[in-house]
Protein backbone atom coordinates (compact mmCIF):
# COMPACT_ATOMS: atom_id res chain seq x y z
CA UNK A 1 0.00 0.00 0.00
CA UNK A 2 1.15 3.45 -0.74
CA UNK A 3 0.32 6.78 -0.47
CA UNK A 4 1.61 9.36 -2.69
CA UNK A 5 0.99 13.16 -0.75
CA UNK A 6 2.42 13.79 2.47
CA UNK A 7 -0.36 12.24 4.47
CA UNK A 8 -2.64 9.76 3.93
CA UNK A 9 -6.02 10.80 2.97
CA UNK A 10 -8.73 8.99 4.45
CA UNK A 11 -12.46 8.81 4.11
CA UNK A 12 -15.04 8.49 6.59
CA UNK A 13 -18.33 7.69 4.93
CA UNK A 14 -20.99 7.98 8.19
CA UNK A 15 -23.43 9.98 10.47
CA UNK A 16 -23.44 13.03 12.56
CA UNK A 17 -23.30 13.71 15.95
CA UNK A 18 -23.88 17.68 16.82
CA UNK A 19 -21.86 17.30 19.96
CA UNK A 20 -18.79 15.94 18.53
CA UNK A 21 -18.45 12.69 20.25
CA UNK A 22 -19.16 10.13 17.86
CA UNK A 23 -20.08 9.90 13.87
CA UNK A 24 -18.15 11.86 11.66
CA UNK A 25 -17.20 14.40 14.27
CA UNK A 26 -15.23 11.97 15.89
CA UNK A 27 -13.43 10.01 12.94
CA UNK A 28 -12.21 13.34 11.63
CA UNK A 29 -10.43 13.72 15.33
CA UNK A 30 -9.18 10.40 14.92
CA UNK A 31 -7.67 10.83 11.56
CA UNK A 32 -5.90 14.27 12.99
CA UNK A 33 -4.60 12.58 15.98
CA UNK A 34 -2.76 10.00 13.58
CA UNK A 35 -1.71 12.23 11.08
CA UNK A 36 -4.09 11.66 8.29
CA UNK A 37 -5.91 14.37 6.40
CA UNK A 38 -9.70 13.45 6.62
CA UNK A 39 -12.71 13.65 4.93
CA UNK A 40 -16.21 13.00 5.06
CA UNK A 41 -19.26 11.73 3.22
CA UNK A 42 -23.08 12.00 5.55
CA UNK A 43 -25.04 9.24 5.29
CA UNK A 44 -27.60 10.32 7.97
CA UNK A 45 -28.68 13.60 9.96
CA UNK A 46 -28.57 12.48 13.73
CA UNK A 47 -29.74 15.03 16.04
CA UNK A 48 -28.14 13.35 19.41
CA UNK A 49 -25.77 14.46 22.77
CA UNK A 50 -24.26 12.20 25.39
CA UNK A 51 -27.57 11.11 26.75
CA UNK A 52 -28.88 9.69 23.67
CA UNK A 53 -30.38 10.11 19.82
CA UNK A 54 -33.39 12.37 19.43
CA UNK A 55 -34.10 11.73 15.71
CA UNK A 56 -32.69 10.85 12.49
CA UNK A 57 -32.63 12.14 9.13
CA UNK A 58 -31.46 9.85 6.39
CA UNK A 59 -30.98 12.23 3.20
CA UNK A 60 -31.92 10.79 -0.78
CA UNK A 61 -29.60 7.93 -1.57
CA UNK A 62 -28.80 9.87 -4.87
CA UNK A 63 -27.55 12.67 -3.10
CA UNK A 64 -25.21 9.98 -1.04
CA UNK A 65 -23.66 8.87 -3.83
CA UNK A 66 -23.09 12.07 -5.61
CA UNK A 67 -20.82 13.13 -2.49
CA UNK A 68 -19.35 10.18 -2.66
CA UNK A 69 -18.06 10.31 -6.27
CA UNK A 70 -17.39 14.20 -5.67
CA UNK A 71 -14.67 12.74 -3.23
CA UNK A 72 -13.11 9.64 -5.30
CA UNK A 73 -13.48 11.57 -8.39
CA UNK A 74 -11.43 14.18 -7.58
CA UNK A 75 -9.26 12.83 -4.76
CA UNK A 76 -7.10 9.40 -3.97
CA UNK A 77 -8.74 7.82 -1.10
CA UNK A 78 -5.55 5.58 0.98
CA UNK A 79 -8.25 4.19 3.22
CA UNK A 80 -12.08 4.80 3.90
CA UNK A 81 -14.06 3.65 7.18
CA UNK A 82 -17.61 3.26 7.15
CA UNK A 83 -19.71 3.88 9.84
CA UNK A 84 -23.29 4.54 10.51
CA UNK A 85 -24.89 3.76 7.15
CA UNK A 86 -28.38 3.96 8.88
CA UNK A 87 -31.05 2.21 6.06
CA UNK A 88 -31.17 -0.91 3.63
CA UNK A 89 -30.74 1.91 0.68
CA UNK A 90 -27.87 3.30 2.06
CA UNK A 91 -25.59 0.33 2.91
CA UNK A 92 -26.51 -1.04 -1.02
CA UNK A 93 -25.48 2.46 -2.00
CA UNK A 94 -22.29 2.67 -0.48
CA UNK A 95 -21.98 -1.09 -1.89
CA UNK A 96 -22.02 -0.07 -5.12
CA UNK A 97 -19.83 2.89 -4.54
CA UNK A 98 -17.03 0.64 -3.21
CA UNK A 99 -17.53 -1.94 -6.22
CA UNK A 100 -17.21 0.80 -8.66
CA UNK A 101 -14.13 2.61 -6.11
CA UNK A 102 -12.30 0.23 -3.99
CA UNK A 103 -9.55 2.23 -1.66
CA UNK A 104 -6.96 -0.06 -1.06
CA UNK A 105 -8.24 0.05 2.69
CA UNK A 106 -11.78 -0.65 3.86
CA UNK A 107 -12.85 -0.56 7.40
CA UNK A 108 -16.34 -1.39 8.70
CA UNK A 109 -17.51 -0.38 11.90
CA UNK A 110 -20.98 -1.86 11.59
CA UNK A 111 -23.19 0.38 13.84
CA UNK A 112 -26.52 -0.85 15.23
CA UNK A 113 -27.09 0.51 18.06
CA UNK A 114 -25.79 3.08 19.77
CA UNK A 115 -24.05 3.21 23.83
CA UNK A 116 -27.33 5.03 24.56
CA UNK A 117 -29.23 2.01 23.57
CA UNK A 118 -30.74 4.05 20.57
CA UNK A 119 -31.48 2.02 17.12
CA UNK A 120 -29.05 3.33 14.65
CA UNK A 121 -30.00 0.52 11.66
CA UNK A 122 -33.07 -0.01 10.47
CA UNK A 123 -34.06 -3.91 10.99
CA UNK A 124 -34.33 -4.39 7.78
CA UNK A 125 -30.97 -3.35 6.89
CA UNK A 126 -28.94 -6.04 8.53
CA UNK A 127 -28.95 -8.77 5.76
CA UNK A 128 -27.45 -5.23 3.61
CA UNK A 129 -24.82 -4.76 6.58
CA UNK A 130 -23.63 -8.13 5.89
CA UNK A 131 -22.97 -8.02 2.13
CA UNK A 132 -21.13 -4.74 3.05
CA UNK A 133 -19.00 -7.25 5.54
CA UNK A 134 -18.26 -9.23 2.66
CA UNK A 135 -16.12 -6.16 0.91
CA UNK A 136 -14.81 -4.82 3.81
CA UNK A 137 -11.24 -5.37 5.03
CA UNK A 138 -11.82 -5.33 8.29
CA UNK A 139 -14.76 -5.37 10.10
CA UNK A 140 -14.92 -4.00 14.14
CA UNK A 141 -18.11 -5.15 15.50
CA UNK A 142 -18.93 -5.05 19.10
CA UNK A 143 -20.29 -8.30 21.02
CA UNK A 144 -24.32 -7.55 20.35
CA UNK A 145 -22.71 -6.66 16.36
CA UNK A 146 -20.92 -9.80 15.69
CA UNK A 147 -23.89 -12.27 16.84
CA UNK A 148 -26.14 -10.14 14.23
CA UNK A 149 -23.66 -9.89 11.66
CA UNK A 150 -24.02 -13.76 12.16
CA UNK A 151 -27.37 -14.77 12.63
CA UNK A 152 -27.02 -15.70 15.71
CA UNK A 153 -27.45 -14.35 19.72
CA UNK A 154 -24.65 -12.38 21.55
CA UNK A 155 -21.94 -14.64 23.09
CA UNK A 156 -21.79 -14.93 26.84
CA UNK A 157 -18.32 -15.28 27.07
CA UNK A 158 -14.96 -13.60 25.53
CA UNK A 159 -13.97 -17.13 24.45
CA UNK A 160 -17.89 -17.58 22.84
CA UNK A 161 -17.22 -14.19 21.25
CA UNK A 162 -13.77 -14.83 20.14
CA UNK A 163 -15.26 -18.64 18.40
CA UNK A 164 -17.76 -16.05 16.58
CA UNK A 165 -15.09 -13.69 15.39
CA UNK A 166 -13.62 -16.71 13.49
CA UNK A 167 -16.66 -17.65 12.00
CA UNK A 168 -17.34 -14.38 10.52
CA UNK A 169 -13.72 -13.92 9.72
CA UNK A 170 -13.30 -17.83 7.11
CA UNK A 171 -17.52 -16.86 5.98
CA UNK A 172 -17.01 -13.66 4.96
CA UNK A 173 -12.70 -13.52 4.09
CA UNK A 174 -12.67 -10.34 6.69
CA UNK A 175 -10.67 -9.72 9.30
CA UNK A 176 -12.21 -9.00 12.45
CA UNK A 177 -11.46 -6.60 14.96
CA UNK A 178 -13.27 -8.00 18.01
CA UNK A 179 -14.38 -5.65 20.67
CA UNK A 180 -14.60 -6.06 24.09
CA UNK A 181 -15.68 -2.84 25.90
CA UNK A 182 -19.28 -4.56 26.45
CA UNK A 183 -18.04 -7.21 28.68
CA UNK A 184 -17.99 -7.04 32.09
CA UNK A 185 -14.91 -7.11 34.29
CA UNK A 186 -11.79 -5.38 34.74
CA UNK A 187 -10.71 -5.59 31.38
CA UNK A 188 -11.48 -4.39 27.85
CA UNK A 189 -9.86 -6.74 25.83
CA UNK A 190 -10.39 -6.41 21.95
CA UNK A 191 -8.86 -9.11 19.66
CA UNK A 192 -8.04 -8.96 16.17
CA UNK A 193 -9.03 -12.81 14.29
CA UNK A 194 -8.53 -13.47 10.82
CA UNK A 195 -9.12 -17.24 9.12
CA UNK A 196 -6.26 -18.46 10.99
CA UNK A 197 -4.97 -16.10 13.88
CA UNK A 198 -6.22 -15.12 16.95
CA UNK A 199 -4.26 -12.08 18.41
CA UNK A 200 -5.87 -11.19 21.37
CA UNK A 201 -4.87 -7.29 23.07
CA UNK A 202 -5.74 -6.18 26.49
CA UNK A 203 -6.56 -2.99 27.84
CA UNK A 204 -7.16 -1.68 31.47
CA UNK A 205 -10.71 -0.58 31.63
CA UNK A 206 -11.20 2.50 32.37
CA UNK A 207 -13.54 3.70 35.04
CA UNK A 208 -15.46 6.47 33.59
CA UNK A 209 -18.62 7.64 31.77
CA UNK A 210 -16.63 8.94 28.76
CA UNK A 211 -16.96 6.10 26.41
CA UNK A 212 -19.56 7.82 23.89
CA UNK A 213 -18.07 7.45 20.23
CA UNK A 214 -15.29 5.10 21.20
CA UNK A 215 -16.32 2.15 18.60
CA UNK A 216 -15.86 5.29 15.80
CA UNK A 217 -12.48 6.86 17.85
CA UNK A 218 -11.16 2.99 17.26
CA UNK A 219 -12.00 2.10 14.06
CA UNK A 220 -11.11 5.68 12.52
CA UNK A 221 -7.63 5.65 13.92
CA UNK A 222 -7.63 2.13 12.68
CA UNK A 223 -8.14 2.95 9.11
CA UNK A 224 -5.66 6.22 9.52
CA UNK A 225 -3.07 3.99 10.87
CA UNK A 226 -2.97 0.67 8.02
CA UNK A 227 -2.10 1.96 4.81
CA UNK A 228 1.17 3.23 7.03
CA UNK A 229 1.57 0.12 9.15
CA UNK A 230 2.53 -3.59 8.18
CA UNK A 231 -0.32 -5.32 9.20
CA UNK A 232 -3.69 -5.15 11.14
CA UNK A 233 -2.43 -5.80 14.38
CA UNK A 234 0.25 -3.15 14.43
CA UNK A 235 -2.46 -0.67 13.20
CA UNK A 236 -4.93 -1.76 15.95
CA UNK A 237 -2.18 -2.10 18.69
CA UNK A 238 -1.17 1.35 18.25
CA UNK A 239 -4.64 2.94 17.79
CA UNK A 240 -5.81 0.71 21.16
CA UNK A 241 -3.31 2.52 23.27
CA UNK A 242 -3.91 5.87 22.03
CA UNK A 243 -8.09 4.93 22.27
CA UNK A 244 -7.10 3.82 25.99
CA UNK A 245 -5.56 7.71 26.58
CA UNK A 246 -8.43 9.28 24.81
CA UNK A 247 -10.69 7.11 27.30
CA UNK A 248 -8.93 8.20 30.37
CA UNK A 249 -8.70 11.92 29.54
CA UNK A 250 -12.38 12.06 28.31
CA UNK A 251 -14.30 13.62 31.39
CA UNK A 252 -11.84 16.69 31.99
CA UNK A 253 -13.37 17.99 28.84
CA UNK A 254 -16.78 18.62 30.64
CA UNK A 255 -18.77 18.10 27.78
CA UNK A 256 -22.51 17.23 28.61
CA UNK A 257 -24.16 15.22 31.67
CA UNK A 258 -24.02 11.93 30.22
CA UNK A 259 -22.26 9.52 28.71
CA UNK A 260 -19.39 11.81 27.15
CA UNK A 261 -16.76 12.02 24.42
CA UNK A 262 -13.24 10.89 24.79
CA UNK A 263 -9.94 13.47 24.30
CA UNK A 264 -8.99 12.58 20.88
CA UNK A 265 -5.97 15.29 21.04
CA UNK A 266 -5.08 13.99 24.74
CA UNK A 267 -1.61 13.41 23.64
CA UNK A 268 -1.30 16.56 22.18
CA UNK A 269 -2.10 18.86 25.51
CA UNK A 270 0.04 22.00 23.28
CA UNK A 271 -2.16 21.77 20.82
CA UNK A 272 -4.44 25.09 20.97
CA UNK A 273 -3.79 25.73 24.50
CA UNK A 274 -2.74 28.81 25.46
CA UNK A 275 0.74 29.90 25.41
CA UNK A 276 2.16 29.78 29.60
CA UNK A 277 2.87 33.73 28.81
CA UNK A 278 -0.96 34.27 28.54
CA UNK A 279 -2.34 32.69 31.70
CA UNK A 280 0.31 34.28 33.12
CA UNK A 281 0.23 37.72 32.31
CA UNK A 282 -3.84 37.23 33.12
CA UNK A 283 -3.15 35.66 36.49
CA UNK A 284 -1.11 38.70 37.48
CA UNK A 285 -3.74 41.60 36.26
CA UNK A 286 -4.24 43.13 39.70
CA UNK A 287 -0.50 43.11 40.69
CA UNK A 288 0.12 45.22 37.12
CA UNK A 289 -2.70 47.54 38.15
CA UNK A 290 -1.47 47.80 41.64
CA UNK A 291 1.65 48.89 40.63
CA UNK A 292 0.48 52.00 38.94
CA UNK A 293 -0.62 53.25 41.93
CA UNK A 294 2.84 52.74 44.38
CA UNK A 295 3.84 56.07 45.43
CA UNK A 296 7.23 55.04 44.11
CA UNK A 297 5.65 54.75 40.46
CA UNK A 298 3.85 57.58 40.80
CA UNK A 299 6.75 59.60 42.45
CA UNK A 300 9.35 58.52 39.51
CA UNK A 301 7.17 59.04 36.90
CA UNK A 302 6.43 62.84 37.74
CA UNK A 303 10.07 63.57 39.51
CA UNK A 304 8.85 64.13 43.03
CA UNK A 305 10.10 60.98 44.47
CA UNK A 306 12.90 62.45 46.96
CA UNK A 307 16.42 61.49 45.74
CA UNK A 308 17.12 59.62 48.83
CA UNK A 309 14.33 56.88 48.27
CA UNK A 310 15.24 57.09 44.19
CA UNK A 311 19.22 56.06 45.86
CA UNK A 312 17.86 53.59 48.64
CA UNK A 313 15.82 51.81 45.28
CA UNK A 314 19.18 51.99 43.69
CA UNK A 315 21.17 50.59 46.36
CA UNK A 316 18.57 47.74 47.11
CA UNK A 317 18.19 46.64 43.14
CA UNK A 318 22.12 46.56 42.97
CA UNK A 319 21.97 43.90 45.63
CA UNK A 320 19.05 42.43 44.02
CA UNK A 321 20.29 42.05 40.86
CA UNK A 322 24.17 40.47 42.31
CA UNK A 323 21.97 37.27 43.04
CA UNK A 324 19.48 37.39 40.40
CA UNK A 325 22.87 37.30 37.90
CA UNK A 326 23.32 34.07 39.67
CA UNK A 327 19.91 32.98 38.62
CA UNK A 328 20.16 33.85 35.17
CA UNK A 329 23.63 31.87 35.03
CA UNK A 330 21.42 28.57 36.36
CA UNK A 331 19.10 29.05 33.81
CA UNK A 332 21.72 29.11 31.57
CA UNK A 333 23.09 26.00 32.77
CA UNK A 334 19.92 24.11 32.84
CA UNK A 335 18.42 25.42 29.41
CA UNK A 336 17.62 22.69 27.17
CA UNK A 337 19.58 24.26 23.85
CA UNK A 338 22.29 26.85 23.31
CA UNK A 339 20.31 29.92 22.34
CA UNK A 340 18.14 29.25 25.46
CA UNK A 341 21.92 28.88 26.93
CA UNK A 342 23.58 32.07 25.36
CA UNK A 343 20.35 34.16 26.23
CA UNK A 344 20.30 33.97 29.77
CA UNK A 345 24.28 33.50 29.86
CA UNK A 346 24.48 37.03 28.41
CA UNK A 347 21.87 38.37 30.59
CA UNK A 348 23.16 37.10 33.73
CA UNK A 349 26.43 39.27 32.30
CA UNK A 350 24.13 42.36 31.88
CA UNK A 351 23.13 42.20 35.35
CA UNK A 352 26.30 42.38 37.13
CA UNK A 353 28.65 44.55 34.06
CA UNK A 354 25.61 46.80 33.23
CA UNK A 355 22.94 47.66 35.63
CA UNK A 356 25.66 47.09 38.52
CA UNK A 357 27.92 50.02 36.98
CA UNK A 358 24.78 51.88 36.17
CA UNK A 359 24.21 51.39 39.64
CA UNK A 360 27.58 52.32 41.12
CA UNK A 361 27.77 55.44 39.04
CA UNK A 362 24.95 56.87 40.31
CA UNK A 363 25.30 55.81 43.84
CA UNK A 364 28.84 57.23 43.93
CA UNK A 365 27.77 60.41 42.72
CA UNK A 366 25.87 60.44 46.01
CA UNK A 367 28.81 59.56 48.71
CA UNK A 368 28.87 56.08 50.19
CA UNK A 369 25.96 56.01 52.28
CA UNK A 370 23.70 53.28 50.83
CA UNK A 371 26.18 50.34 51.36
CA UNK A 372 23.69 48.74 53.97
CA UNK A 373 22.85 45.26 54.15
CA UNK A 374 19.74 44.05 51.86
CA UNK A 375 16.37 44.61 53.18
CA UNK A 376 13.71 42.18 54.01
CA UNK A 377 11.65 42.56 50.78
CA UNK A 378 15.16 42.31 48.74
CA UNK A 379 16.01 39.41 50.41
CA UNK A 380 12.63 37.71 50.61
CA UNK A 381 12.86 38.34 47.04
CA UNK A 382 16.06 36.55 46.30
CA UNK A 383 15.20 33.88 48.92
CA UNK A 384 12.49 32.72 45.85
CA UNK A 385 14.07 32.94 43.03
CA UNK A 386 17.73 31.50 44.25
CA UNK A 387 15.28 28.62 45.87
CA UNK A 388 13.52 27.97 42.56
CA UNK A 389 16.89 27.96 41.43
CA UNK A 390 18.39 25.45 43.58
CA UNK A 391 15.00 22.58 43.16
CA UNK A 392 13.24 23.41 40.41
CA UNK A 393 13.55 22.39 36.84
CA UNK A 394 14.43 24.59 33.84
CA UNK A 395 10.65 25.76 32.65
CA UNK A 396 10.23 26.85 36.75
CA UNK A 397 13.75 29.00 36.88
CA UNK A 398 12.38 30.31 33.81
CA UNK A 399 9.08 31.34 34.88
CA UNK A 400 10.41 32.97 37.93
CA UNK A 401 13.13 35.12 36.62
CA UNK A 402 10.46 36.64 33.79
CA UNK A 403 8.91 39.27 36.09
CA UNK A 404 12.23 40.89 36.22
CA UNK A 405 11.98 41.29 32.55
CA UNK A 406 8.47 41.59 31.61
CA UNK A 407 6.61 43.15 34.58
CA UNK A 408 9.69 45.97 34.18
CA UNK A 409 9.45 46.53 30.96
CA UNK A 410 5.62 46.78 31.57
CA UNK A 411 5.79 49.27 34.25
CA UNK A 412 8.80 50.81 32.49
CA UNK A 413 6.97 51.47 29.65
CA UNK A 414 3.81 53.46 31.29
CA UNK A 415 6.50 55.07 33.47
CA UNK A 416 7.75 56.64 30.55
CA UNK A 417 4.34 57.91 29.06
CA UNK A 418 3.47 59.53 32.33
CA UNK A 419 7.16 61.43 33.10
CA UNK A 420 6.54 62.88 29.17
CA UNK A 421 9.81 65.56 28.07
CA UNK A 422 12.63 63.81 30.16
CA UNK A 423 14.71 66.81 29.52
CA UNK A 424 15.10 68.34 33.09
CA UNK A 425 13.13 65.31 34.45
CA UNK A 426 15.22 63.88 38.10
CA UNK A 427 15.22 60.63 36.77
CA UNK A 428 15.45 61.00 32.94
CA UNK A 429 18.69 58.96 32.23
CA UNK A 430 16.83 56.65 34.68
CA UNK A 431 13.21 56.45 33.20
CA UNK A 432 14.80 56.88 29.72
CA UNK A 433 16.38 53.44 30.07
CA UNK A 434 12.59 51.82 30.53
CA UNK A 435 12.60 52.49 26.44
CA UNK A 436 15.09 50.96 25.48
CA UNK A 437 13.98 48.84 22.83
CA UNK A 438 16.65 46.29 23.06
CA UNK A 439 15.39 45.46 26.90
CA UNK A 440 12.01 45.15 25.64
CA UNK A 441 13.26 42.51 22.59
CA UNK A 442 14.84 40.32 25.68
CA UNK A 443 11.97 40.83 27.79
CA UNK A 444 9.67 39.16 24.21
CA UNK A 445 12.54 36.45 23.90
CA UNK A 446 12.16 35.56 27.87
CA UNK A 447 8.25 34.90 27.17
CA UNK A 448 9.10 33.08 24.32
CA UNK A 449 11.85 30.60 25.77
CA UNK A 450 9.26 30.70 29.04
CA UNK A 451 6.40 29.73 26.26
CA UNK A 452 8.51 27.12 24.62
CA UNK A 453 9.97 25.64 27.85
CA UNK A 454 5.77 25.10 29.27
CA UNK A 455 4.93 23.33 25.90
CA UNK A 456 7.66 20.49 27.23
CA UNK A 457 6.31 20.11 30.58
CA UNK A 458 3.10 18.41 32.15
CA UNK A 459 0.38 20.09 34.05
CA UNK A 460 2.05 19.68 37.30
CA UNK A 461 4.89 21.51 36.34
CA UNK A 462 3.40 24.49 34.33
CA UNK A 463 1.41 24.76 37.84
CA UNK A 464 4.60 25.24 39.44
CA UNK A 465 6.14 27.32 36.95
CA UNK A 466 2.63 29.50 37.20
CA UNK A 467 3.41 29.89 40.80
CA UNK A 468 6.61 30.80 40.51
CA UNK A 469 5.89 33.59 38.22
CA UNK A 470 3.05 34.88 40.33
CA UNK A 471 5.62 34.85 43.47
CA UNK A 472 7.82 36.81 41.53
CA UNK A 473 5.51 39.48 40.47
CA UNK A 474 4.48 39.83 43.82
CA UNK A 475 7.91 40.32 45.09
CA UNK A 476 8.32 42.70 42.36
CA UNK A 477 5.77 44.71 43.09
CA UNK A 478 6.93 44.79 47.13
CA UNK A 479 9.82 45.53 46.00
CA UNK A 480 9.27 49.00 44.21
CA UNK A 481 6.53 49.93 47.94
CA UNK A 482 9.81 49.18 49.96
CA UNK A 483 11.22 52.72 49.77
CA UNK A 484 8.31 54.33 51.35
CA UNK A 485 9.00 51.88 54.36
CA UNK A 486 12.62 52.40 53.98
CA UNK A 487 12.72 55.94 54.26
CA UNK A 488 12.15 56.80 57.56
CA UNK A 489 14.57 54.77 59.04
CA UNK A 490 17.35 56.55 56.85
N1 LIG B 1 -14.15 1.72 29.84
C1 LIG B 1 -13.28 1.39 28.90
N2 LIG B 1 -11.95 1.39 29.16
C2 LIG B 1 -11.05 1.09 28.22
N3 LIG B 1 -11.37 0.75 26.97
C3 LIG B 1 -12.68 0.72 26.64
C4 LIG B 1 -13.71 1.05 27.58
N4 LIG B 1 -14.91 0.95 26.95
C5 LIG B 1 -14.66 0.60 25.70
N5 LIG B 1 -13.33 0.45 25.49
C6 LIG B 1 -12.67 0.11 24.25
O1 LIG B 1 -13.24 0.96 23.26
C7 LIG B 1 -13.34 0.28 22.02
C8 LIG B 1 -14.80 0.24 21.58
O2 LIG B 1 -15.41 -0.76 22.34
P1 LIG B 1 -16.93 -1.14 22.40
O3 LIG B 1 -16.98 -2.60 22.64
O4 LIG B 1 -17.59 -0.24 23.39
O5 LIG B 1 -17.41 -0.84 20.94
P2 LIG B 1 -18.68 -0.13 20.44
O6 LIG B 1 -19.86 -0.54 21.27
O7 LIG B 1 -18.77 -0.35 18.99
O8 LIG B 1 -18.34 1.36 20.69
P3 LIG B 1 -19.38 2.55 20.74
O9 LIG B 1 -19.59 2.76 22.21
O10 LIG B 1 -18.70 3.70 20.13
O11 LIG B 1 -20.59 2.10 20.00
C9 LIG B 1 -12.73 -1.08 22.28
O12 LIG B 1 -11.35 -1.04 21.97
C10 LIG B 1 -12.93 -1.28 23.76
O13 LIG B 1 -12.01 -2.21 24.30
C1 LIG C 1 -23.50 8.93 13.93
C2 LIG C 1 -23.18 7.92 14.96
N1 LIG C 1 -22.42 6.85 14.66
C3 LIG C 1 -22.13 5.95 15.60
C4 LIG C 1 -22.57 6.08 16.88
C5 LIG C 1 -22.25 5.03 17.90
O1 LIG C 1 -21.47 5.52 18.94
P1 LIG C 1 -21.89 5.25 20.44
O2 LIG C 1 -22.32 3.81 20.53
O3 LIG C 1 -20.68 5.51 21.22
O4 LIG C 1 -23.03 6.17 20.77
C6 LIG C 1 -23.38 7.20 17.18
N2 LIG C 1 -23.87 7.41 18.41
N3 LIG C 1 -23.66 8.10 16.20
Amino acid sequence: MSCAGSRVRVLSVAGTDPTGGAGIHADLKSFAAHGAYGMAVVTALVAQNTHGVRAVHVPDVAFLRAQLDAVSDDVTVDAVKIGMVGTRAVADEVAAWLAHTRPPVVVLDPVMVATSGDRLLDADAQDAVRRLVAQADLVTPNLPELGVLLGEGTAATWADAVRQARRLATAADVTVLLKGGHLPGDASPDAVVDATTVTELDAVRVSTTSTHGTGCSLSAAVAALRPRRPDWVTAVREAKEWLTGAIAAGEALGVGSGRGPVDHLHHAPALGARPFSADAWDRVADLRAACDDLPFVRGLADGSLPVEEFEQYLHQDALYLAQYSRVLARASQLAPDGVAQVFFAQGAARCLDVETLLHAERLARAGTRWSGPASAATTAYVDHVLAVAATGSYAEVVAAVLPCYWLYADIGARILVRAGDLAGHPYGDWVGTYGDPAFAAASARACDLADAAAREVGAATRARMLAAFVTSCRHEVAFFDQVRALAPSR
